[in-house]
């Protein structure tokens, strides 16, 4: 008998992390609040499933911040998910009831139109995640969450007041697969599509003369791949203020040889090393 291959996502049951759509053989487990890199780089678990970017409310703030610590782990694969978000509150809470809304920050963010006109009383109320939250109204006579559809079969109890409310009726979300170490197989089939395609980089510079701020595009011109997407946190203990650490998607060409188009990688990340900036390869899938 095969161990199982353990995935951790951000709990409990009923979340969009939950909902992303991995082989069968996985033994999905939930964790609680951004604990999920955490799970992974400890090796309590093989992989996790991160909320990368949502096409309405954009990247999430909490997912780089964990990338930007030593040893995250390494990216393996990304799954891409159809959101539709729904208002459950406890079975007889009216729509005139509700003082509260609880949810995910990426879930209040992607309604906010929704919650402006409907709702523009209500406080609204940043939840560790949507199903968190289906979870936190129980039993409340005032209070309703932002979440799938599915929280009502996960929670009895709640009834669904509103549905498809982001801003947007097409709404994705990305979540990144990420495992503990560059080695780590994930088991068939991968993520999205054989070959692999794209990496993730996180590049920063080093400089300790505050009045030459260090330029994205001398960071860039070194690495001199052609990026697809560019992300940007502030960089944790650096010797100045507002320094950033840079995320940077590359992606393969189609006529790119794939080991070819990998090794250019790594020598572009020797590259910017040389120049004195700090780069890691953070996923190639
Ligand atoms: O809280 C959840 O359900 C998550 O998985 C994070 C999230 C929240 C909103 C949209 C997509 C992912």
């Amino acid at each position: 008998m095969h161990e199982p291959f353990v995935v951790v996502f951000l709990g409990p049951l009923g979340t969009y992390s939950h909902q992303v759509n991995l082989p069968a053989s996985n033994q999905l487990l939930p964790v609680a609040d951004a604990r999920v890199s955490d799970a992974v780089a400890s090796r309590a678990a093989h992989a996790g499933v991160i909320p990368q970017e949502n096409s309405i409310f954009g990247s999430v703030a909490e997912t780089y911040d964990a990338l930007r610590k030593p040893n995250v782990g390494f990216v393996q694969g990304e799954v891409v998910l159809k959101v539709q978000h729904c208002l459950l509150a406890p079975r007889g809470v009216k729509r005139d009831d509700i003082r509260c809304i609880k949810s995910h920050e990426q879930a209040l963010g992607q309604c906010r139109g929704f919650l402006a006109q409907y709702f523009p009383a209500a406080s609204l109320e940043k939840m560790p995640s949507t199903a968190a939250a289906a979870k936190a109204v129980l039993g409340s006579c005032d209070s309703a969450a932002i979440c799938s559809s599915i929280c009502t079969t996960v929670f009895d109890g709640l009834e669904i007041l509103y549905e498809g409310i982001q801003d947007q009726d097409s709404n994705y979300t990305r979540f990144y697969i990420l495992s503990a170490t560059r080695n780590t197989t994930l088991p068939p089939p991968t993520y999205p599509i054989p070959g692999q395609t794209r990496c993730l980089i996180r590049l920063s510079s080093v400089s300790n003369d505050a009045s030459r701020p260090p330029l994205i595009m001398q960071l860039l011109a070194a690495l001199a791949l052609p990026v697809s997407r560019l992300d940007r946190r502030p960089q944790l203990e650096s010797t100045q203020l507002f320094q950033d650490v840079y995320f940077v998607e590359v992606a393969r060409e189609d006529t790119d040889h794939s080991e070819r188009w990998i090794l250019g990688i790594e020598r572009a990340i020797e590259n910017v090393r040389t120049v004195g900036s700090e780069a890691e390869l953070l996923g190639i899938w």
